[in-house]
């Protein structure tokens, strides 16, 4: 819907910041123009953390992609240990969601990527949070992994990087194992557009086979231990 557009359904009367410490929660006062054209007086709290990005890396030879597991505060407790299973992610921080995303990944994983490919944009948690997450896919290669990943440590990132056969992680999915919305998103997409139009009949019959151990073979070069 184009922002003029909008406009015409909205009045803003009053914006009150509620706390602006690591992030700004802001709580907003606005007439709306129902659907009826009636107006109604609303009032939305409003989480900004700026724009973000995320990228699956997939490797159509090997069949499997790099997640990461973190430690996420806001989910444990909520039924939850805690640990997500993600794919690498960042918030943008002024640069553009490409060049963020090149960097974040590196840091994240170790694994240096050069092209990246956008494949959609999306409001994830559009009743609360402000932020639009930029999706990205890049292929990567086992021998360009240049660091060991992690994250920043002086930040409180502790990140162990995974390498996974899409099978082994698309069962993860179906199970609960992984549970975060980006990564769903991005497993789904890459299974039905990138490895289902690509593999090969006996590609896919030693993916199987590894799924079972749940394990990749043999990469070229290996920095840490990935299983
Ligand atoms: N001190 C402090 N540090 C924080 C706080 N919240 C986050 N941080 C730190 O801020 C850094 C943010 O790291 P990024 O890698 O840039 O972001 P992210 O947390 O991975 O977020 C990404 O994934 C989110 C969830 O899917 C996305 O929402 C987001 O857009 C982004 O893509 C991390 O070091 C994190 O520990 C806080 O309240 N206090
Ligand atoms: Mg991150």
């Amino acid at each position: 819907m184009p922002v003029e557009h909008v406009s015409e359904h909205v009045r803003i009367h009053q914006v009150e910041t509620l706390s602006d410490d690591w992030y700004v929660l802001r709580k907003t006062t606005f007439d709306y123009r129902r659907r009826d054209g009636r107006w109604q007086t609303l009032s939305r709290e409003t989480y900004d953390r700026g724009h973000g990005a995320t990228i699956l890396l997939y490797n159509l030879a090997r069949r499997s992609v790099i997640l990461i597991r973190q430690f996420r505060f806001p989910c444990y407790g909520a039924q939850h240990d805690g640990f997500l299973i993600e794919t690498p992610a960042g918030l943008l921080d002024q640069a553009s969601a490409e060049q963020r995303i090149q960097a974040e990944v590196e840091e994240e994983t170790g694994y240096r990527v050069g092209a990246v490919r956008k494949v959609f944009e999306a409001f994830m948690s559009p009743g609360s949070v402000t932020e639009r997450l930029h999706f990205f896919v890049a292929e990567y290669d086992p021998a360009a992994r240049v660091g060991n990943g992690g994250g920043i440590a002086e930040e409180g990132e502790d990140i162990e990087v995974l390498e996974l056969p899409i099978e082994r992680a698309m069962a993860m999915l179906a199970s609960g194992e992984i549970a975060d919305g980006k990564t769903i998103i991005l497993l789904q997409y890459a299974e039905r557009a990138l490895f289902a139009a690509k593999a090969a009949p006996a590609a896919r019959a030693g993916a199987v086979a590894g799924q079972e151990r749940g394990l990749m073979p043999p990469a070229g070069k290996k920095i840490n231990s990935q299983e």
